[in-house]
């Protein structure tokens, strides 16, 4: 696991002390995850926060949402820093099972789920020219070990819906150990045209996919 530098929830003072020296604009890796710190989102990231989605996601978010997200103790949202930049972010949410929607049902065996909560990936996003550079992963684990403390035994699954043409985030969860659950026809609406999402679940704490034959 990389080293990083741990910020209270709604610091806004997650630079690097040695990263500016390090800049450059001409390499595609311009940083190892030993150089970024992480720290979660407060409500001055917005604008930075709205110009990154705006890239990364063919979804319009309302500015409700870059609200809540920035602000609401209700999320895990986490940025990771680099050179006084937001460089990638993981947005999540703990759920109980029984309010999922009709078509997430299923992640969990019945019994299991009456009393559980899950992990909800919202958004999973890193600058285009810090790819491939282990920052998803970084941010991933951040999550993950947020979700197995000993207080969050409840959260049995961790679970996302994607784009079925989205390759490179498919390829990233499924490399994480992410499982396909379902497929969604005509799960997401983008400008006006119906797209088709996967759900990709990754089990904690004891939580386990439901027995089938
Ligand atoms: C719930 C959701 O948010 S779904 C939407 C997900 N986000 C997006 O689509 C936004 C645009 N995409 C991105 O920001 C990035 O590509 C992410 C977040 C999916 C991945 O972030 P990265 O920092 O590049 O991931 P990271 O470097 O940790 O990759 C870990 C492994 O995932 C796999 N992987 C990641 N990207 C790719 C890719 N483009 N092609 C193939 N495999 C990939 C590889 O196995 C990689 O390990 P390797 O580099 O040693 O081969």
């Amino acid at each position: 696991m990389a080293q990083f530098t741990w910020h209270q929830k709604h610091s806004h003072n997650g630079q690097s002390s040695d990263s500016a020296s390090r800049s450059s604009d001409f390499a595609i890796r311009l940083c190892s995850t030993t150089d970024v710190q992480l720290r979660f989102l407060c409500p001055d990231d917005l604008e930075e926060v709205r110009t990154l989605c705006l890239d990364w996601f063919p979804i319009d978010y309302p500015l409700s949402w870059y609200q809540d997200i920035t602000s609401s103790e209700r999320f895990f949202a986490l940025a990771c820093v680099y050179n006084f930049a937001i460089i990638g972010l993981i947005v999540a949410e703990i759920k109980p099972y029984t309010i999922l929607n009709y078509e997430d049902r299923g992640i969990l065996p019945e019994s299991m789920g009456k009393n559980s909560e899950v992990g909800y990936i919202l958004s999973l996003g890193v600058h285009k020219k810090h790819r491939r550079n282990g920052i998803g992963s970084l941010l991933l684990d951040s999550l993950i070990n947020h979700l197995t403390t000993a207080e969050r035994y409840k959260v049995k699954a961790i679970f996302l819906h994607v784009l079925t043409t989205n390759q490179p985030a498919i390829l990233f969860y499924e490399s994480r150990g992410f499982i396909l659950h379902s497929f969604l026809p005509f799960y997401y609406s983008i400008r006006g045209k119906s797209k088709d999402g996967f759900t990709y679940v990754s089990y904690l704490n004891g939580g386990h996919p439901p027995w089938t034959l």
